[in-house]
């Protein structure tokens, strides 16, 4: 144990390397899961703390920052940090890491495996067999749509956007995106992707759209009913960014309106709550935010997050650290 012992709190338990690892940089509390969803209890137990290693589900705001007395560092379990008040922090002097690069694969694999089940009905053809439906092979029954030679829409080209767009191009689809700015032409030219400059445009060529951006003031509500409009009616959406940047209210009725055809969702707006409305939705497969859920990802998701803290802890300078978000 060093000499000034550091106090670190990690909101839920996490996997064990992760936690060992930071045993040997300071004391080390555990919460237990669920507790610090609710930002009352992060304010009443923040003090005394020098590092936070915090999931995306906790809401680290100003209050909870300025209830803090020593907090060096807020670490948080995810690649988004929209659960953090980042500004506040840096004008704390707290800095704040996330976790880029480990979980793109899984979150390209997930995706892919989103819309395959999508498209292909996996949801509801299983419901229907396990109710005992299953009474004989049907010419006409659970028709979906293939994805050679479709469009994938991608708002949000980066990491997670071109490794869910990789896996289209294998299964033969053409790739469109929308993204603050350009990509890098090399990864543009391997992934045959095509620039819209406007997301509407984008919607209306997409087969399928994906979002893959993060929740900012910009993309909050992106997706709303005249977005929805725009899209084909043949449609499907994918979302794991985050939930709020879909309208879910409006994305409800235009699914029961079939004004698209159908969503996948990994992400809601307000987690872990899930709009009943879309739970009465028939083309909709609906999962509790597991994008990133592999037992080697969440793994490296710690570790990754852990060393951030270690290195703030012993001094290291903000340009040493990779992770750290610039002010
Ligand atoms: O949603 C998960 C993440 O941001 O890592």
């Amino acid at each position: 144990m060093p000499s000034t012992t550091h106090r670190i709190l990690i909101t839920e338990p996490i996997p064990e390397k992760a936690i060992d690892f930071l045993k040997q940089h300071g004391e080390v509390t555990v919460g237990e899961k669920g507790t610090y969803q609710n930002q009352e209890h992060l304010i009443r137990d923040i003090k005394g703390y020098d590092a936070l290693l915090c999931m995306l589900s906790n809401p680290v705001n100003k209050r909870v920052l300025e209830a803090a007395d020593r907090l060096k560092i807020v670490a948080n379990f995810a690649v988004g940090y929209d659960n953090i008040d980042v500004e506040t922090a840096h004008e704390l002097g707290i800095k704040v890491a996330n976790t880029p690069d480990v979980l793109t694969e899984a979150c390209g694999d997930y995706a892919m495996g989103l819309l395959m089940a999508l498209s292909r009905k996996f949801n509801e053809a299983e419901a229907y067999l396990r109710e005992g439906n299953f009474t004989g092979w049907e010419p006409l029954g659970f028709l979906g749509m293939e994805l050679r030679n479709k469009t994938l829409g991608i708002i949000g080209m980066g990491r997670i956007g071109q490794a869910f767009a990789r896996r289209a191009r294998a299964f033969g689809m053409q790739i469109k995106y929308h993204n603050r700015s350009r990509i890098n032409p090399e990864i543009e030219k391997e992934l045959e992707a095509t620039y819209i400059a406007d997301h509407y445009e984008l919607a209306r060529q997409s087969d399928v759209l994906s979002l893959n951006c993060p929740l900012t003031e910009e993309t909050h509500h992106l997706v709303d009913r005249n977005l929805l409009e725009i899209m084909p009616e043949h449609a499907l959406l994918v979302n794991i960014s985050r939930g709020a940047v879909i309208d879910e209210a409006e994305l409800a009725k235009a699914l029961k309106e079939e004004v698209i055809v159908g969503a996948a969702l990994d992400v809601f707006e307000n987690e872990p709550e899930v709009n009943p409305e879309l739970l009465k939705t028939p083309n909709t497969l609906l999962l509790p935010h597991i994008a990133s859920a592999t037992h080697e990802t969440r793994e490296a998701i710690g570790m990754l997050a852990a060393q951030a803290i270690a290195d703030i802890l012993e001094g290291k300078l903000a340009s040493e650290v990779p992770n750290l978000i610039r002010p």
